[in-house]
């Protein structure tokens, strides 16, 4: 990689809803190749205005990868080595919520993970470590994402919890109304492992879901449907990308200092295995996310 590819950028994670960003200045397709896939990362770097952007296609080119078989370890240690501090991910989400209609914003602030048989770690045998999730998505981000979602006047709820189910079917009625009642306020099948991992990596993560539907517990409203979703993200996908484009400018401002809340030195407080006892091959595959790994 050239110095300039390590330089602070703004990583950014497209979804069902987004499958790339408009306006891109310089850009550049780059593959990263990881020690966590076989197979390279593919991220199309770009600038927007003064900002260095790196956008990620989560179910990359003409949504080939489905939701349970993405590589997110690869995805976010790439993001990472090429020098992405902050991750904005965005996510197409049925609501839980009469109030959140579709066509809402949602900045989300909880995830409850119902997710099994994903990669969710770069701790293992051998480097045994745990950060802590008490707060899952960064502040400073949120806030930025608030402050710009409201200047653009978009339907927004400022906080929200994300239930990620596996998939890759719909929930059943009964999920449905049991997410409910525990709390839930919109469903995806993607917001996890994203976030664990980067919180692992030392990223500051936040995600803007939208709501494309209303699952199927709504009665009076259709069950969601994959074409409902893409139909829904369509009428909307440009509200994303602009607000995309103006809260990475607005968080760029910060992307060289240490966020407040944490997310940079999650690892400080996390590694359990005693130094003379952590496996050189793992210590080797975390330098390429997180260079001080052997100084913790
Ligand atoms: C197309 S409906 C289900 C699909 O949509 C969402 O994708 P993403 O989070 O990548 O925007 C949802 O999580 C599912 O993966
Ligand atoms: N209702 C829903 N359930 C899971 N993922 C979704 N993505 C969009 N709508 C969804």
């Amino acid at each position: 990689m050239s110095l300039q590819s390590k330089q602070h950028r703004i990583g950014v994670i497209g979804g069902s809803g987004l499958q790339g960003l408009q306006g891109l200045a310089h850009v550049e397709h780059i593959e990263i190749k990881t020690p966590y896939s076989d197979t390279p990362v593919n991220i199309t770097t770009g600038q927007l205005g003064d900002v260095q952007l790196a956008f990620l296609q989560r179910h990359g080119v003409g949504h080939r990868v489905p939701p349970a078989s993405i590589n997110v370890r690869a995805n976010m240690a790439a993001l990472k080595h090429i020098g992405c501090r902050q991750v904005l991910s965005l996510s197409a989400v049925g609501s839980l919520d009469e109030n959140v209609a579709p066509g809402t914003f949602v900045v989300v602030d909880q995830f409850i993970d119902r997710t099994i048989q994903r990669e969710k770690t770069y701790f293992g045998p051998g480097l045994v470590g745990h950060v802590p999730f008490g707060d899952p998505t960064c502040a400073r981000m949120r806030d930025a994402l608030i402050n710009v979602s409201r200047e653009k006047a978009l339907a927004l709820r400022i906080s929200g919890t994300y239930v990620v189910m596996e998939g890759p079917q719909f929930s059943t009625r009964a999920e449905s109304n049991l997410y409910r009642q525990w709390g839930g306020t919109i469903i995806g099948m993607t917001g996890m492992p994203e976030a664990k991992l980067a919180r692992e990596a030392e990223m500051c993560y936040a995600m803007v879901a939208m709501a494309t539907d209303y699952d199927c517990w709504f009665s009076g409203e259709l069950p969601v449907t994959a074409s409902m979703v893409s139909e829904r993200m369509a009428k909307i996908s440009a509200s994303a990308n602009a607000l995309v484009a103006d809260a990475a400018t607005y968080l760029s401002g910060a992307n060289g200092e240490d966020c407040q809340c944490g997310c940079h030195r999650a690892l400080d407080t996390a590694i359990m295995t005693a130094p003379e006892h952590r496996d050189p091959e793992m210590l080797s595959r975390f330098e390429f996310v997180v260079s001080r790994i052997r100084q913790i």
